[in-house]
């Protein structure tokens, strides 16, 4: 029975007996509960903790959900900068992990390691940086050679991790009992090591240091800092861990939700609230039906099969099976087809190339016209190679004309719906139409129309929640407002093109309305509040513009 009391549901007498599904409401006897129960078991927690061979443990239904339903909503196990070690750039502040570019910052008072400012709110926070920065203080005294090598950020949070062993043995537990592949990252491979080259800067600086203040001092503070247990965090940190990567740079350790198992259209979506001590709160995206597995997504869910299946491998060592990954055209879309180049006569046959069993990852691939074979290996070379160009005119901030050149290329080869092209495509269309001196016309305003519909489609069909990409379909249908908007301010007035006016006007308002309810959670985030706050705008013109010009 836990130690907190609470006052009973029914009776206001203090109890220590709770509720042992959701443990939020308190009851002082078994009667109460159960007379409470018809009330309770709406909001009584929606799901159970479950165990499968081939999966593990997993969180599964115990009634139906709608979207937007939450689910749960719980505080990190721990936050702190990524496991991945930073060699140029960027780089998290110590306290609350924002991102920095300026080595002359402010530094944290107590050890001299680089802050956003000195009264950042995560220094003294014991689980942040208030206990490592202890721990950091016993370095001994090294000539600062590179910022990179003498600042590694990758091992503060396996102190941070450390530091739950006696603060808080319950959460320690918890960690205790999350998969880390082990078997997969053992000696011998690429990721163990690694784990030993950050195990000997953590000896070498903290640890070591450490033992020898704790022997001078007799006090006791971290119970385990073996190999064996930085090999464990790391890996429980990859398996589990979520990132952030936007202008906060964290990784944080989730109890309940690491338990979610991976679906390629998951069912749930994930908010992360920066200003409440990044809580997470998990809300159905689908109906979920009593029985159904509550599943998130782990990899990059515009990604093409064999790309996401590759990346789970290698990350969370398993094979993808889900729907998505099992059929070639994955739901429809042909996300990672291929033009046939085969044919007759210099005729192209006009078929796709799709792998025949996409979860084997060695099958051959073939053409849905003509038949003819691609082994798998040479398709992923050649994708591969494409994607490097994409990654190159991508990297910096690309120009219309250098978009429209990488796509020209990439649909010799690739389905119009490629993940490539896609993805050029979604940054091409918020350029068609800004060129500073272009008069555009109305066929130009419809040809950038129907590209967003083209996109909307795709991205609805790979995520029907918007679990993951309502940013993405966000902006689609902003760039569409923008297009069906100019159409119709060139049009209205032209009796031989405005006849189709009230249609329009009706698209623009669903255009508007589709996107503020696709925001509606995405809003508590940064970027998601500003694409928000452009959407109510452009309603606001909009309406200016239908009472200015109302017959
Ligand atoms: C974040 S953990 C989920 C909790 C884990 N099942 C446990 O027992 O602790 C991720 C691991 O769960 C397993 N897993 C999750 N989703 C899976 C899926 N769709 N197919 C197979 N294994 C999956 C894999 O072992 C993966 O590395």
């Amino acid at each position: 029975m836990s130690e907190e009391t609470g006052a009973c549901e029914v009776c206001d007498i203090q109890s220590k007996r709770k509720c042992s599904s959701c443990k939020l409401v308190f009851y002082c006897s078994q009667e109460h509960q159960q007379a409470d129960w018809k009330e309770h078991k709406s909001i009584c927690k929606p799901f159970v903790e479950d165990y499968s061979k081939d999966i593990g443990r997993h969180l599964k239904a115990t009634r139906a959900l709608k979207p937007g339903d939450v689910i749960f909503s719980e505080a990190p196990l721990v936050f702190g900068p990524k496991p991945h070690r930073i060699e140029a750039g960027a780089f998290p502040c110590v306290g609350c992990c924002r991102l920095l570019e300026d080595q002359s910052c402010e530094r944290c008072p107590g050890c001299l390691w680089p802050v956003c400012n000195a009264k950042c709110s995560g220094l003294n926070t014991p689980d942040r940086h208030g206990f490592e920065c202890q721990i950091l203080r016993l370095r001994p005294s090294t000539e600062l050679t590179s910022f990179y090598q003498f600042y590694r950020f990758d091992v503060l949070i396996v102190l941070r991790a450390m530091y739950l062993q006696k603060a808080n043995p319950k959460k320690w537990d918890v960690i205790s009992k999350l998969e880390d592949h082990y078997e997969c990252r053992g000696p011998g491979t690429e990721v163990y090591k690694d784990v030993e080259e950050k195990f000997g800067v953590l000896e070498a600086n903290y640890l070591k240091p450490l033992r020898d203040f704790e022997r001078n001092t007799g006090r006791s503070i971290v119970l385990d800092a073996s190999p064996a247990i930085v090999h464990r965090i790391y890996g429980v940190l990859d398996v589990n861990a979520t990132e952030l990567t936007e202008d906060i740079d964290a990784t944080i350790l989730y109890a309940t939700a690491s338990l979610m198992e991976h679906n390629c259209t998951p069912n749930v979506m994930q908010l992360i609230d920066e200003t409440e001590r990044f809580t997470v709160t998990v809300r159905a995206a689908l109906p979920i039906e009593k029985g159904d597995h509550v599943s998130s997504i782990y990899t990059h869910i515009l990604w093409g099969t064999a790309a996401r299946r590759e990346h789970l491998l290698r990350t969370k060592y398993f094979g993808c099976c889900c729907k998505r990954c099992a059929d070639p055209t994955e739901l429809g879309t042909n996300l990672s087809a291929l033009k046939c180049i085969g044919g007759v006569e210099g005729d192209l046959c006009g078929g796709v190339q799709l792998p025949l069993r996409p979860t084997l990852m060695e099958g051959a691939w073939r053409c849905d016209k003509c038949s003819i074979e691609l082994p798998e290996k040479d398709v992923m070379k050649f994708v591969n190679h494409l994607g490097e160009q994409v990654d190159k005119v991508m990297s910096k901030v690309p120009r219309l004309r250098e978009l429209e050149d990488v796509l020209g290329k990439l649909e010799h080869f690739l389905h119009p719906n490629h993940y490539l092209i896609y993805n050029v495509k979604h940054s091409l269309v918020q350029l068609l139409g800004t060129e500073e001196n272009v008069e555009y016309s109305v066929d130009d305003w419809l040809k950038k129309m129907n590209l967003c519909e083209e996109l909307i489609a795709i991205t609805k069909t790979l995520d029907p929640g918007n679990a993951r990409l309502s940013l993405y379909l966000g902006v689609l249908l902003n760039e569409l407002f923008i297009a069906q908007f100019k159409i119709l301010t060139r049009t209205w007035e032209n009796p031989t093109q405005n006849l189709y006016t009230e249609q329009l006007k009706g698209y623009i308002v669903n255009t508007i309305e589709e996107n503020k309810r696709v925001l509606e959670y995405e809003r508590r985030t940064v970027s998601g509040n500003k694409l928000y706050e452009i959407v109510v705008k452009n309603e606001q013109i909009y309406s200016s513009w239908c009472e200015l010009n109302s017959q």
